[in-house]
């Protein structure tokens, strides 16, 4: 069986009884409220060096669709903002959900998006294993695009063609030579905040990094996200994933600051 997912009975609002850190003071995602966050003159931009970036495989872990990258090396970093080190790209996921407006984990003033790309790094100056930063509270920057539904994005098809190779939970494909510079938005302008995995263990070992412009997809690529499972190629019962997303977190007196004019 599961240890925790999306559903009723193993969904967001029972995941602090398997993983007491739910309840913890920073945790994610949450509702971002601009006018109440701060802008920090000494934030500057993020630098992404993707240009050595390679995809490895694609792979459905039975919560969303995977794609890994080689993170033996500093080919593929994020910088600056508000990271001391540069953060080594270590996969991309993303959260959705049924239909239209809901999907998105973090909230701008209230409003959902359709869904949510998270590109994971980790601080590879500080720690000398992934898992050794997923657990540190500077070990993990985690970089979040909004998606709004709207013409089909160009590059976004890559993906979605590949999703019949990992319908199944635990199943992986090879998935080389994808650059997801190409699924960002043309301005960086970011809020960031310190916060947690939005999935178990839910560690608080991420600086979150949300950027402001969405990138725009079409409700058929939304909808071919829709077609993976939960469930693995052994299990009698289907269930198609979505909504694999959590709800807003409490703040708990936590500053978000801004960068953008
Ligand atoms: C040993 O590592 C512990 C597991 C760490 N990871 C598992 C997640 N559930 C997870 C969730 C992430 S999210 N939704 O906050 O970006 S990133 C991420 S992850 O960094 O890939
Ligand atoms: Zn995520």
């Amino acid at each position: 069986g599961n240890l925790w997912g999306y559903g009723k009975e193993d969904g967001p609002s029972v995941w602090h009884k398997n993983y007491p850190v739910a309840q913890g003071d920073r945790q994610s995602p949450i509702d971002i409220v601009p006018h109440q966050a701060s802008h920090d003159p000494s934030l500057g931009p993020v630098v992404l060096n993707y240009d050595q970036c390679t995809s490895i495989k694609i792979a459905n872990n039975g919560h969303s669709v995977v794609v890994e990258f080689d993170d033996s090396d500093d080919r593929s970093v994020i910088r600056g903002g508000p990271l001391d080190n540069p953060y080594r790209l270590k996969q991309f996921h993303f959260h959705w959900g049924v239909k239209g407006c809901h999907g998105s984990e973090h909230t701008v003033a209230g409003n959902s998006y359709a869904s949510e790309l998270h590109l994971v790094h980790w601080n590879a100056v500080k720690y000398t294993t992934f898992g050794e930063a997923a657990t540190a509270p500077d070990g993990l920057a985690v970089l979040g695009i909004f998606l709004q539904t709207g013409d089909d994005h160009r590059w976004l098809n890559m993906i979605t063609d590949a999703l019949y190779t990992v319908k199944f939970k635990g199943s992986a494909a090879d998935f080389k030579g994808f650059n997801p510079k190409c699924l960002l938005p043309s301005s960086l302008h970011y809020w960031t905040y310190l916060g947690s995995l939005t999935t178990p263990p839910l560690h608080e070992s991420v600086i979150w990094i949300v950027v402001k412009d969405p990138i725009t997809v079409s409700e058929k690529q939304l909808g071919k996200l829709r077609t993976l499972l939960f469930t693995g190629e052994e299990e009698d019962q289907r269930t198609r994933m979505e909504n694999n997303f959590r709800p807003p977190q409490l703040l708990k007196g936590r500053n978000v600051l801004w960068s953008f004019r």
